[in-house]
């Protein structure tokens, strides 16, 4: 198909002249150096903006040897992950670089839209001017291959609220501009369809692509930069999505993607297309002109072959043995010093010299758009995250019931409080229970929710829409009524159902314990998640953590005073030190407890007769250190909510694609 297919395409734009690889000899070199030069001295007009890339290397760090050896005992090597890449997009053209796994394709998006770790030399340029974050967070937009879409919303919804992260400009214009990327993308018929997830049925897979394209479209940048948008997609779909990418093209914008194993379908749509290997081009230029380019150095395509399969194998690297390896090493090679001797390239460096010269064509439009205020940002935030929550039953049943249920258990375990000495042991018990289970049930929610919020913080904030203080203080906000009802419930029944310290002051008292030990409980489950990407890591660490508090802490399982010294030091900065002081002082004070008589041969057994007693012998003091107890009470649900703050800024997702 392809040959025929690609004589039918619209030839507009491309120079056929400039993409005969040349053979490396000095003639040529001197001949294509006096051509340059004459070229420079005609001039030409270039007033559209360009994206250039200019001799970029990319160097990251690499570290080797096993990871207990720590940062200080393994070795560290520079890895080059691009070398020398020149190359220049164009306003209306889309672009794909393909190349096998690990030639670099998703570096140099990282590093051309200023996402990179390592060290960057050469220049990235738009419009003749160096390419900043800022500049970028303008006028570019970058499409990761995963999704991060909330499930429940519907497309309309996930489209609005993002707008409104994004524009600083009213709910019509906003309504406006989403029904306009609607159907743009193609998305009319499922505008008001759930997105669905990995759970929950919704769109298809290629739909959930077109609305992740959709949601950077919203800002209606110059470029758009997409990681392997049709990974995944059947045939169809892909070239459906990259039909509608080269529409955005020719609206003047710049398309850049990389592509794995795109079909011959889709090299018709492609205007230009590079292939790297090893961190280095061997190919940039029309799509068409691939063929006769390869052909011209030996390399033709079968008729019946697709030529971006056919080239991508000639670049790759063949590792299966020794001699394969070396073989294939010395034909990249020689590919890339044939592309980097071919006219077109030296061309294309020759014209980015020129611009850079000419400086750039207008320079309006760089200052960074100051976006919405700070209190619609959280608003949005907040409001999506309930709408999210609401539109699934279970999850919301679950957000609200789980700790209420667990009251059963207690129930059926305990049934109701005598006032017998048997009942100071289950009163214990009770309080117990009411340490562990509160943090417990805030470790199951948070697992369940909140990884879909957090990754898709992980990608706004990479678009730079909102930071982690933003994120997480609409989360603090969106989990509180539903932690101030379970928690309410949960103690108006374990306290009046079993009967424990009467007085409304001490419920009260009771009710506002269980709420923050719950509040805190899911807090520390979030540090864990800012700190650990697996979920079930996070958990286990979590339930591990709060177990040893309260287990340390306590005195529930031993008491305080006959611990060794290390583990009583330890006890003072845990929670459920101060926490189980609250609880014991608040229920024991001022109880009385029946002593039994003396048995059938006269014998009195020991009996504690005042709640005051155990106070004394088990948690001295703890009446009086009442307000300061809840003051750290606080205090710490506070700092925990500060240290998932720093683990998810401080860690971040670095990984991200
Ligand atoms: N930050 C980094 N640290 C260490 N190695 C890196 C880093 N970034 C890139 N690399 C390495 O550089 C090479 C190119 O990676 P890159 O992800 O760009 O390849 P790719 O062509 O996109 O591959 P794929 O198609 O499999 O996604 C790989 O060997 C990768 O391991």
């Amino acid at each position: 198909m392809d040959r025929l297919r690609l004589q039918e395409l619209d030839t507009e734009g491309c120079d056929l002249q400039h993409l005969r690889p040349v053979a490396l000899t000095p003639v040529h070199s001197v001949h294509v150096t006096a051509q340059l030069k004459a070229d420079d001295a005609s001039g030409s007009a270039r007033r559209e903006k360009h994206l250039d890339v200019l001799n970029v290397r990319y160097v990251v760090k690499e570290w080797q040897g096993p990871w207990w050896k720590g940062a200080c005992f393994r070795r560290v090597i520079d890895k080059v992950v691009l070398n020398d890449v020149s190359l220049r997009l164009k306003p209306g053209e889309i672009t794909a670089i393909l190349g096998n796994s690990g030639s670099g394709k998703t570096s140099l998006l990282d590093v051309i839209a200023c996402r990179s770790s390592g060290k960057v030399t050469g220049s990235i340029l738009y419009n003749a001017t160096k390419c900043t974050r800022a500049i970028v967070q303008n006028h570019a937009t970058y499409v990761m291959q995963a999704d991060r879409l909330l499930p429940n919303l519907t497309v309309r919804e996930t489209l609005t609220y993002t707008a409104r992260l994004k524009l600083h400009c009213s709910n019509h214009a906003i309504d406006k501009k989403v029904t306009q990327v609607i159907m743009e993308m193609g998305l009319k018929d499922v505008a008001d369809s759930r997105v669905g997830g990995s759970i929950i049925r919704g769109i298809s897979g290629g739909e959930q692509r077109r609305v992740t394209i959709a949601i950077q479209l919203l800002k209606d940048p110059d470029m758009i930069f997409l990681d392997e948008p049709t990974s995944g997609l059947d045939s169809y779909t892909a070239r459906y999505l990259v039909s509608n990418l080269r529409d955005l093209a020719r609206r003047g914008k710049i398309v850049l993607l990389t592509i794995h194993q795109p079909s011959s379908d889709i090299f018709t749509l492609l205007d230009k297309v590079g292939i790297m290997s090893k961190g280095e081009m061997v190919y940039f230029g029309c799509a068409r002109e691939i063929v006769p380019y390869f052909t011209a150095l030996g390399y033709p395509c079968d008729r019946y072959i697709n030529p971006l399969d056919r080239y991508v194998d000639v670049a790759s690297i063949d590792r299966r043995d020794i001699e394969k390896e070396r073989e294939s090493l010395e034909r990249v090679a020689s590919l890339v010093q044939a592309f980097k001797s071919s006219p077109t390239h030296l061309q294309t460096i020759k014209d980015i010299h020129a611009d850079l010269k000419e400086g750039p064509t207008c320079i309006e439009g760089d200052a960074r758009d100051p976006g919405p205020s700070y209190f619609r940002v959280v608003g949005t935030i907040l409001h999506r995250m309930f709408r999210n929550l609401f539109r699934d039953r279970k999850d919301y049943v679950a957000r609200l019931l789980l700790l209420p249920l667990f009251f059963l258990f207690i129930l059926i375990f305990l049934g109701r409080l005598k006032h017998n000495q048997q009942s100071i042991q289950d009163r214990v018990g009770l309080l117990y229970q009411s340490s562990t289970v509160p943090p417990f049930m805030g470790i199951i929610n948070s697992v369940a929710l909140f990884p879909c919020f957090r990754d898709q913080y992980y990608r706004e904030k990479r678009d730079g829409l909102y930071g982690t203080v933003t994120f997480l203080l609409a989360y603090s906000i969106h989990v509180l009524p539903f932690h101030l009802i379970s928690s309410a419930i949960f103690s108006s029944m374990v306290y009046w159902v079993t009967g424990m310290h009467p007085g409304a002051d001490h419920f009260g008292l009771y009710s506002v314990q269980i709420f923050i030990l719950h509040y805190w409980g899911e807090m520390t489950t979030i540090a864990m998640m800012g700190l650990f990407m697996n979920q079930n890591l996070a958990q286990s660490v979590t339930a591990l953590v709060q177990a040893a508090h309260v287990i340390i802490a306590s005195g529930f399982l031993k008491d305080l005073h006959s611990i060794v010294k290390p583990l009583r030091w330890i006890s003072w900065a845990l929670i459920h030190r101060y926490s189980a002081e609250i609880f014991v002082a608040n229920e024991f004070s001022g109880l009385k407890f029946e002593c039994p008589g003396p048995g059938p041969d006269n014998v009195t057994l020991p009996c504690m007769k005042y709640g005051d007693d155990y106070i004394d012998k088990y948690y001295p003091d703890s009446p009086e250190h009442m307000a300061r107890n809840f003051g750290i009470l606080v205090a710490y649900a506070i700092g925990t909510l500060i240290l998932a703050i720093v683990c998810l800024e401080v860690k971040g997702n670095k990984n991200l694609h």
